[in-house]
């Protein structure tokens, strides 16, 4: 498995306050596949994402990208082990305000040895006609397809997203999804997708239940639709 999870444990608070969120999450996913996480809200989607992602830390259990176990590694290791194997998208697009979506998305080049093509990355995104704007000049799907790019532009092994739409609205959002599927397609990068809406899970090829902190259920999807397809 190229990504894999075992036993995975975390706890916020001590004491009387101590909540168990991940409570033994064992999962993996293969190389260059989709995979939607879905779950209640505090079921500890996030803090999985989270602890994959190398922002938060787990309390046992491990995370192995490509062979390489993320537990133990200090600090040093772990900025190698997201600049080399991650990108992030978040539901708030984080973009910085005074660069242009070109420089934008040349901040996530720096971070690569070998980043994607910036002028066809553009045209992968639809993005070529507005590379000079800054984000304010920019619609919140445009806003969105730039912080794709600059989280894709150094190819990473795996992109994560947290709910990528949603603070976008039904059409914009469906563009999203079918950028993440085009960036999929093209690049073969292995997504991880967390989401409130059940819809999404139908274009991806893994769906995970999450509930409690527990992996209520795990299926394959062979009929997978297309992201523009998906109606909800
Ligand atoms: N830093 C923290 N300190 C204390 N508790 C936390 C922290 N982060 C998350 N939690 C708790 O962990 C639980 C799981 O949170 P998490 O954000 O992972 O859930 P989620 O499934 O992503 O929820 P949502 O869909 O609402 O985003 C929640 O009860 C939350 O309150």
């Amino acid at each position: 498995m190229f990504l894999e999870i075992e036993q995975l444990r975390k706890s916020y608070g001590t004491g009387e306050n101590k909540v168990e969120v991940l409570k033994g999450i064992q999962l993996g996913v293969e190389k260059g596949k989709i995979c939607v996480l879905l779950g209640p809200s505090g079921s500890g989607k996030s803090t999985l994402l989270n602890i994959v992602g190398g922002i938060d830390t787990a309390d046992s259990g491990s995370v192995t990208v490509a062979g390489e176990v993320m537990q133990g590694m200090n600090d040093r290791q772990l900025t190698e082990y997201r600049r080399k194997h991650l990108g992030y998208v978040f539901q708030a697009y984080n973009l910085i305000g005074n660069l242009t979506v070109r420089e934008n998305i040349e901040v996530g080049a720096y971070l690569s040895s070998q980043p994607l093509d910036i002028d066809e990355l553009l045209d992968v995104l639809g993005l070529t006609e507005h590379q000079n704007k800054i984000p304010s000049q920019l619609s919140g799907g445009q806003q969105q397809r730039t912080a794709i790019g600059r989280a894709i532009v150094k190819n990473p092994d795996i992109l994560l997203c947290d709910e990528p739409t949603g603070a976008l609205d039904y059409h914009t959002s469906k563009d999203i999804l079918a950028l993440i599927e085009r960036v999929n397609q093209k690049y073969g990068n292995t997504i991880v997708i967390v989401t409130h809406n059940d819809a999404i899970k139908n274009m991806a090829d893994q769906i995970v239940k999450l509930k409690d902190g527990q992996i209520q259920d795990v299926e394959m999807n062979a009929a997978k639709v297309p992201a523009e397809q998906l109606e909800w």
